[in-house]
């Protein structure tokens, strides 16, 4: 257990070693508006000046029940000089307070990061603080703190309480937050979050209950549940709750553009400080990543409640439920508070007075006493106070408050969802005890097309994907894109184009060999191509993925089936630019006008392959049903492979070279008719092949890229208005805000999702910021469609 003991910080020893230089070098977490990576600072790298000095072994400026001595780990500390009892006073900190710009601009960059944090958000931004008196001296003790700690707002102090008995010599150590800390180094992150993982839910939820907070709105005290440094929870975003408007706790998401650079980095390479690649792929998913995931706030009514009387609790709640119903109020208060539990067991402190027991002059201080709340309802389900208070009273809340008192209902940020992972438990229990979302949907990637999941990325795994060769890969294709996309504009069209190509990450059963069950039941392992520098990525998430497990195994089944297909076929290299000035057709697309010339490619093919087997088009267009089931999987792979043929020649067109005809090709090759293969999406036009474009594709072309079953899309520049993949007008993908309005990749109720990737940064290694926006000036289609 990571836990400061008494023995190891009874000695005194100077920190100046070095040895902890590594471990103290300050995270990297710019928040530059400019989309770039502030460079490591200067002070990052240096050892911090303070903790090179032993502190003087005299405190007489100190209460004689605590003293301040150096830790060869931690530095500085606080240590109990005799026995403690629970409850007692160590300090009473003032803060200075300061503004959450003035923290971005220079405190961050500075050796005053590692004690500073949020003091408090508000709709105007958050204020930032620096604890002075003892305050800035606690250490951080992840698993058992024994000093707890309330910010009292009205009176700009913290007190810092222990939160249990505490023996002479122990260190008195305060929380800061669950989760990797930021002088620890990355391995350290697996270490604890094994050891955390050990303890059992209960275990956490006493962590999360018993040693933080009070809250007592009306006389303005809050509690700060652990420290934060600049608003974020073990490097994880917070999202602050909306306001105390009913609406919007949704549409308040995170901000991604242009602070996609804080808010969307992967976590590991801001975390170790490592400066990430200036150009990179962003998946733009709706999925959320359990480890990134930022913990969103919602304001919720509560109530103390009198500890023997939770049945009566319990009754009004469904009362109340029945009431707000009737009053046509909501339909379930409780709905949106489900993940939460229904009680907290918190320690309400005594008012802010002048009880610190100083050196020579202690009194008794008065003791913290437990309350138990009792959770109401979201704010937004009951935004009137007065209401609330009505039908408290009118439904005998007095048979459960405390002393059977009036009823006195009060606000408390809880989380707004279940934690996104057990890891992340403690994190969101500090706020209020929840439950933490079932792994079993736990999937790197898209895998299910069940859109009432909430489906899981691994941002963590993202990153590892892009190898410097896949980033290498991703450049090219997107390069020559760029290119094309130039010369068309030279050719007086718009500067827009498209690639069609393998996907460089093929899934682990082509280049993995992992073992898969084929449709005859027998099992054999894939040995088909791999790519160099391909890490199979994915091999663990697309296998743990439990639910609905039916759909799962048949959508596995049908790629699995398609990927295998498309790779036994030679690779397919194709390239188009927009060509709707010179056709003087508005549908002329890149996106379209590249699949139609896939179409043209697979069509020649399978027209040279039939000559050389001396089969007939003609006879392959129809198969007759009626013998389907009677055949070998040879015979079915057969006849898939006419099938495919007959597809490829509708999807050309009767001009056979695939530039004639009014259909689209996807449409073509969609309409016909569904049976073995076929139905199985294996013959479509771009199943299992990855598509490049300039310009994120708009709602049209996002549709046809649904009916040519495409695996993966990667675009460079987003289409403000009028795009297809950004979710803009949602907000909820991560990195897409400045987009379009749509995320039809990810649209319910259509029968075919791909993956979209966006390039971040600028598109060359060597660019300067000029250049990019010089290229960026030059691809511009303000104003058009994509
Ligand atoms: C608020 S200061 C605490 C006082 C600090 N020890 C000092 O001497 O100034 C936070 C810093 O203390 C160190 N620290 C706190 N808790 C620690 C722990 N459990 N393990 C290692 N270092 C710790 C880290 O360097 C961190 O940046």
């Amino acid at each position: 257990m990571h836990r400061p003991t008494a023995s190891s910080a009874d000695v005194y020893v100077s920190s100046s070693n070095g040895k902890h230089d590594a471990s103290r070098t300050l995270p990297v977490i710019g928040k530059p508006s400019n989309g770039q990576i502030n460079p490591p600072h200067h002070h990052h790298r240096q050892q911090h000046l303070q903790l090179q000095h032993k502190y003087p072994s005299l405190t007489p400026h100190l209460a004689t029940h605590i003293t301040i001595r150096s830790h060869p780990e931690r530095g500085r500390g606080v240590f109990a000089t005799r026995d403690l009892s629970a409850g007692t006073v160590i300090d009473i900190s003032p803060v200075l307070l300061f503004p959450a710009n003035e923290y971005e601009q220079y405190g961050q960059h500075t050796q005053l990061d590692s004690y500073t944090f949020v003091w408090r958000r508000s709709k105007e931004g958050s204020e930032m603080a620096l604890a002075l008196g003892l305050g800035s001296l606690f250490n951080h003790d992840p698993i058992a703190p024994n000093v707890s700690y309330t910010l009292d707002h009205s009176s700009q102090v913290i007190r810092f309480t222990t939160a249990r008995p505490a023996q002479k010599g122990e260190e008195l150590c305060i929380s800061y937050g669950a989760g990797r800390m930021w002088w620890e180094a990355s391995e350290g992150e697996s270490s604890r979050a094994g050891s955390q993982s050990e303890l059992d839910e209960d275990e956490l939820l006493r962590l999360g209950q018993g040693l933080d907070e009070d809250w007592e709105a009306d006389k303005g005290i809050a509690t700060m549940q652990h420290i934060n440094r600049h608003g974020l929870r073990n490097g994880h975003p917070v999202k602050p709750s909306a306001s105390s408007s009913d609406h919007g706790r949704r549409d308040a998401a995170l901000s991604t553009t242009p602070s996609l650079a804080s808010t969307a980095q992967p976590r590991s390479a801001v975390a170790q400080g490592k400066q990430p690649e200036r150009g990179r792929l962003w998946r733009l998913t709706e999925a959320i990543d359990p480890e990134s995931a930022p913990l969103e706030l919602l304001p919720a009514w509560v109530i103390d409640v009198e500890p023997r009387r939770t049945g009566a609790f319990v009754s009004f709640q469904q009362a109340f439920k029945k009431a707000v119903q009737e009053a046509g109020v909501c339909d379930d208060p409780q709905l949106i508070v489900r993940h939460l539990r229904t009680y907290r067991k918190t320690m309400l402190s005594p008012p802010a007075g002048n009880e610190v027991s100083l050196a020579g002059h202690s009194r008794p201080a008065e003791k913290p006493r437990p309350i138990l709340q009792g959770m109401i309802c979201a704010q937004q389900n009951m935004p009137s106070k007065e209401m609330l208070l009505e039908l408290l009273v009118r439904l005998g809340a007095s048979s459960f408050t405390v002393n059977g008192g009036e009823p006195t209902p009060y606000l408390v940020d809880v989380p707004a969802d279940p934690a996104p992972s057990r890891s992340r438990l403690a994190e969101w229990t500090s706020y209020w005890p929840t439950n933490h979302q079932s792994r079993g949907n736990d999937c790197a990637g898209l895998q299910s097309s069940n859109a009432s999941v909430p489906l899981i990325v691994d941002r963590m795994k993202d990153e590892q994907l892009w190898t410097p060769e896949a980033l290498q890969w991703a450049r090219s294709h997107l390069r020559k894109c760029v290119d094309l996309a130039l010369e068309a504009k030279s050719k007086g069209q718009v500067p827009i184009a498209a690639r069609v190509t393998l996907p460089f990450h093929l899934p682990p059963w082509r280049g993995g060999g992992v073992p898969r069950t084929t449709s005859s039941g027998t099992t054999h392992t894939s040995n088909s191509s791999s790519r160099a520098g391909e890490d199979s990525p994915r091999s663990d998430g697309a296998t743990t993925c439990e639910e609905p497990q039916a759909l799962r195994n048949a959508a596995a089944a049908a790629i699995a089936a398609a990927d295998a297909a498309a790779v036994t076929s030679a690779p397919i290299e194709a390239a188009a630019h927009d060509t709707r000035i010179e056709e003087r057709n508005p549908l002329k697309h890149a996106v379209t006008n590249v699949i139609k010339t896939v179409a043209s490619i697979r069509s020649e093919r399978e027209k040279e392959r039939h000559k050389l087997l001396g089969h007939s088009l003609a006879d392959t267009r129809t198969p007759s049903p009626t013998v389907a089931g009677a055949r070998s999987t040879q015979e079915e792979a057969e006849l898939g492979e006419e099938h495919r043929a007959s597809a490829l020649v509708a999807a050309a067109g009767d001009d056979g070279g695939g530039g004639g005809g009014n259909e689209t090709p996807a449409r073509s090759v969609s309409s016909i008719p569904a049976r073995g293969a076929v139905a199985n999406g294996q013959d479509y036009l771009l199943t299992s092949l990855a598509l490049f474009t300039t310009h994120e594709p708009c709602l049209s072309c996002c549709m046809a890229l649904i009916h040519s079953r495409v695996r993966v899309l990667y675009f460079l520049y987003p289409s403000p208005g009028a795009g297809g993949c950004c979710g803009a007008a949602t907000g909820k993908l991560l990195g897409g805000r400045d987009g379009g309005p749509y995320a039809v990749h990810e649209q319910s109720g259509l029968n075919h999702r791909f993956e979209v990737w966006r390039w971040l940064g600028p598109l060359d290694e060597d660019a300067t910021e000029q250049d990019s926006a010089k290229l960026k000036q030059e691809l511009s289609i303000d104003g058009l469609e994509p």
